[in-house]
């Protein structure tokens, strides 16, 4: 479990609060989605949970273990990860070896993994010859499923999204949120999606709003 505890945070010396008292638990095998206006402070609160920033006050515990002491870096990398709207790929590799690399995958156990994630692109609708194209050749839907099975096979219990069906149409938005569903419910993990469409806010199984400071859990 995920555990917000007494987070506040401003930006400047002199900067109203964006936040006071944030209190909040994010238990694994659901999703959760975050709602509010621009503006309102819902990807610097993602980053606090990331680990990618320190919010002024409060602490952030996995499993009861404060993130400063497990280590910012070593957390990002082992525990969390990010899935954003710009899909955040190496635009230079392949979708296969995009993921193959978030594996860090040796040339040892290489021939295995990899049919191991063509089978997994595969699922969700990338075949073989697609998998083994410079990435930027995918549609932005593409890209974005590339991402999320990345986020699904790395290690990392928590999975958070940033918007991620932003560039999206309605189809391609209904598959990724699909995904996430299956992230949480199939593989246990917790996902925390950040986004400024209602329709996607109503599929988390915890709805929560960003409202005049306060995270109001529905
Ligand atoms: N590094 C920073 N320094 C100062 N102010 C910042 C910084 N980052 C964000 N802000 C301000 O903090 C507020 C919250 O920003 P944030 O990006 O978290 O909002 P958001 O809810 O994600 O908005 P949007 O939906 O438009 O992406 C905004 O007013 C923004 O201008």
């Amino acid at each position: 479990m995920l555990t917000v505890k007494n987070l506040a945070h401003w930006y400047g010396k002199t900067g109203k609060p964006l936040y006071e008292e944030v209190n909040l638990n994010f238990d694994a095998a659901k999703v959760y989605t975050i709602i509010g206006a621009s503006g309102s402070g819902k990807t610097t609160f993602l980053a606090f949970v990331a680990g990618l920033d320190k919010p002024q006050t409060g602490e952030i515990f996995l499993d009861g273990e404060n993130i400063n002491q497990i280590g910012l870096t070593n957390y990002r990398k082992h525990k969390v990860a990010i899935v954003f709207q710009q899909y955040n790929l190496l635009t230079y590799m392949s979708a296969l070896d995009n993921v193959l690399t978030a594996l860090a995958v040796t040339d040892s156990q290489h021939k295995n993994e990899k049919q191991y994630v063509l089978d997994a692109l595969k699922s969700v609708g990338i075949e073989e010859t697609d998998a083994k194209k410079n990435v930027q050749k995918l549609s932005g839907g593409q890209q974005q499923r590339v991402a999320i099975i990345r986020a699904m096979l790395v290690d990392a219990n928590i999975v958070i999204a940033d918007e991620p069906t932003g560039n999206l149409d309605d189809e391609n938005s209904a598959l990724i949120v699909k995904l996430f569903q299956d992230l949480a419910h199939e593989h246990h993990k917790t996902v925390i999606i950040v986004t400024h469409d209602t329709k996607i806010a109503e599929k988390g199984d915890v709805q929560i709003k960003l409202i005049e400071r306060q995270f109001v859990v529905a």
